[in-house]
């Protein structure tokens, strides 16, 4: 349950082994918004998952994300979305982290992508998931798959850019894709639940 098409995209994805039919908030036709003001990308992931859980009374599935950027102590964080204003573009965002990046020497420019997945179960049962992506801050954009920070997040192991990376590649590395894993042996073994 996200609002975002290229997550929404990544998560059918990585959850097509599943024997689940996952839908958004777009095929749901649902439109709340959730106000992200928890301190900890779990504890936004879970008001999500519970919010839509509420509305819907499905199990519900949902993802809170963001980068975390050492050489800016940890920001922008569960901000990510916000870096640039209440409604910044991506292409805002980006501006903003180059132009902040702007003096920050190679070996300071180490950043990873983390995902928080909470799951609610039809009882109201919560499961919850982390996954980290470890790269680089790039000093320009590159490539043009996927979504959000893609272009400006580098890949060391595959010199690439999350955005010149194959989506399969992406979905077997990334944030999501550790913290979906994880979410799956858990759902595996409580499928009776669902
Ligand atoms: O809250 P929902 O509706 O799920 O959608 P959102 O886009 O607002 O999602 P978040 O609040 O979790 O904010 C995540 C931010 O991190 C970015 N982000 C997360 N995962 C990413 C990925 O795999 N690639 C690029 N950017 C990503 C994304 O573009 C947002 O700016
Ligand atoms: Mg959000």
């Amino acid at each position: 349950m996200t609002k975002n098409q290229g997550k929404a995209i990544e998560m059918k994805k990585i959850m097509s082994d599943m024997d689940l039919e996952l839908m958004d908030l777009t095929d749901l036709d649902i439109d709340i918004d959730v106000i992200e003001d928890g301190k900890t990308f779990e504890e936004n992931a879970l008001k999500k998952a519970y919010t839509y859980h509420k509305a819907t009374g499905l199990p519900c599935i949902a993802d809170d994300s963001g980068l975390e950027v050492d050489y800016l102590k940890g920001a922008p964080g569960v901000y990510t979305a916000r870096y640039a204003g209440d409604s910044a573009t991506d292409q805002e965002n980006i501006m903003k982290l180059l132009r902040e990046m702007e003096s920050a020497p190679e070996d300071q420019r180490n950043a990873r992508f983390v995902c928080a997945i909470a799951f609610v179960l039809a009882d109201g049962t919560a499961i919850i998931t982390r996954g980290v992506c470890d790269g680089k801050i790039a000093h320009e954009m590159r490539g043009s798959n996927g979504f959000g920070y893609d272009p400006v997040f580098y890949v060391p192991e595959y010199n690439m850019t999350f955005a010149e990376l194959d989506d399969m590649v992406k979905n077997r590395i990334s944030h999501r894709a550790k913290a979906l894993e994880q979410m799956k042996k858990y759902i595996k073994k409580l499928d009776v639940m669902l």
